[in-house]
């Protein structure tokens, strides 16, 4: 099986993210640029770091007019993501426009609840409900929508995998045993997330900011 951890490449300079990107990729599958680095580097970003040979998952979030994140995806199939996000939240019409716009070979896949959010910060966007009933219902349009999969916690992605067996499930939110938690609230350990069904599993500080980025992916890729 090939390793389903995608780095998560939030650094603010570009001869940064490449040298880390070199130096793991022996215990990688993947590298996820996102709104960091693309707002900084841009397409010309894009193309330095697929240099490195891994497949490249572009976090952009999209979250527009059905017209508009559309247009967005015709513009980046020259990039040949391999994994593309946009906001659930953006409804029906807009993910069915984004596959359709997508590239043959670029999966498309829908943020549900972050996983910096709880059960309050949800509700005081006016959504009511758990998060698990919140994921599983955007998870029910994403699919409706005809998307190849979502983005959700650790938490609930145990139950998403149940209701939608050939989903695609990219879980971010991930911490080893002991390491330190940020700004995230719903986690989980990488094994946990793969043994509930997680297809990628998204890790970026626990790698990026540890001592030794190459002893980090190593253990984390001990553990799976
Ligand atoms: O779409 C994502 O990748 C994403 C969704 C989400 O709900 N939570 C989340 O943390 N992410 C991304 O996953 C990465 C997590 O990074 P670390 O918290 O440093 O491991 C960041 O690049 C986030 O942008």
């Amino acid at each position: 099986m090939s390793n389903p951890v995608y780095l998560a490449l939030d650094l603010p300079r570009l001869d940064a993210a490449k040298a880390l990107a070199e130096t793991v990729k022996g215990h990688i599958g993947g590298l996820k640029l996102g709104l960091e680095f693309f707002c900084a580097h841009g397409a010309h970003g894009v193309h330095e770091i697929a240099h490195v040979g891994l497949p490249i998952f572009l976090d952009l979030k999209l979250h527009d007019i059905p017209n508009t994140v559309a247009g967005a995806m015709q513009a980046i199939h020259v990039l040949e993501p391999a994994i593309v996000t946009v906001h659930a939240s953006g409804g029906r019409a807009m993910m069915e426009d984004a596959k359709a716009a997508a590239g043959e070979h670029t999966r498309v896949v829908a943020v549900t609840m972050l996983t910096s959010l709880d059960e309050r910060d949800l509700a005081r966007t006016g959504v009511t409900g758990t998060p698990h009933e919140h994921v599983l219902r955007l998870a029910e349009l994403a699919e409706a929508a005809g998307l190849d999969g979502i983005v959700c916690s650790g938490h609930e992605v145990g139950e998403v995998h149940r209701q939608w067996k050939k989903g695609f499930f990219v879980v971010p939110g991930l911490r080893p045993a002991g390491s330190t938690v940020g700004d995230q609230k719903r986690v989980v350990t990488p094994r946990q997330a793969r043994d509930d069904g997680a297809s990628v599993l998204v890790i970026g500080r626990p790698i990026s900011r540890a001592a030794d980025p190459v002893q980090a992916a190593r253990e984390i890729e001990a553990t799976l």
